[in-house]
């Protein structure tokens, strides 16, 4: 199934420039947010939309770049007088978004003791593929990003690559493509720097171009226009910009 994406945000955990690095994924008349980080909120509101509107949250990893924006989600879907919002979660991070992440602010006597009070929590386990929406299905790839810290990249549809956030694992990079057959790995890019917890430029530059030219890429800093002619055959998805993501998997624009 084809569906839409739209990057709220494009930026590193730190950027200033670019909101959080959190994707609006629609297919006909439905919307999910993969990551909700701190900026979420005024980016969604920006792209003129509200979390009323949406249909779930993915969460991908227990960053505030990544879950910083849930307690606003959660208050205002609960105390709008709507339907609670799906929270798409990677079982193993389930009580830990809870007990270490948001607790404190939403644990309320009367409301919520726990995320089911204010969403419907739906577990995601690997090596499943689950359906996110009619016509957008996931499997979760557990894959390294902070160490003993459980984070997930996304295989949507069979043949689209989302890695949240991760280090650079030329393997797994080619195996989506060779394997997978994706048209697209939108990936996750440190511009400068030594390699930390994110793939860096530099690592992905030493990928072959046919593999490059299959790579979009997010989470990057305030001075992405600096490197616009040093990244080899990749492009930089830019924020609020909206694609079109075809069977194939293959990404194409839609707007500026
Ligand atoms: N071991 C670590 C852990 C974190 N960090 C930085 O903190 C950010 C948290 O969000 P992120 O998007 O995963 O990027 C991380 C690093 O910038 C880092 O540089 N090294
Ligand atoms: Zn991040
Ligand atoms: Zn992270």
């Amino acid at each position: 199934m084809e569906f839409r994406l739209q990057m709220i945000g494009t930026g590193s955990a730190f950027a200033k420039k670019y909101y959080n690095n959190n994707a609006l994924l629609m297919c006909q008349d439905r919307s999910l947010l993969i990551d909700c980080g701190i900026t979420a909120p005024m980016a969604l509101h920006e792209a003129g939309r509200a979390f009323q509107q949406l249909d779930g949250i993915l969460v991908t990893h227990l960053h505030a770049d990544h879950i910083g924006g849930l307690e606003e989600a959660a208050f205002v879907t609960k105390f709008s007088g709507g339907r609670k919002l799906r929270l798409f979660v990677p079982k193993p991070l389930i009580d830990p978004l809870w007990e270490h992440s948001l607790k404190a602010g939403l644990e309320d006597s009367q409301f919520g003791q726990d995320l089911s009070g204010y969403f419907d929590v739906v577990p995601l386990y690997e090596g499943e593929e689950q359906e996110l929406l009619p016509g957008i299905a996931v499997e979760i790839l557990k894959t390294d990003h902070i160490p003993n810290k459980d984070s997930y990249s996304l295989l949507l549809n069979g043949n689209f690559f989302y890695s949240a956030d991760v280090k650079f694992n030329a393997e797994l990079i080619i195996s989506m493509i060779e394997e997978k057959g994706c048209g697209t790995v939108l990936h996750d890019c440190q511009l400068e720097g030594r390699p930390t917890v994110h793939a860096t430029l530099d690592e992905l530059l030493s990928l072959p171009a046919y593999v490059q030219e299959k790579i979009m890429l997010m989470h990057y800093g305030d001075n992405m226009e600096d490197y616009r002619d040093r990244i080899g055959s990749m492009s930089f998805i830019r924020q609020r910009a909206i694609y079109h993501i075809e069977k194939t998997g293959r990404i194409r624009a839609l707007s500026d």
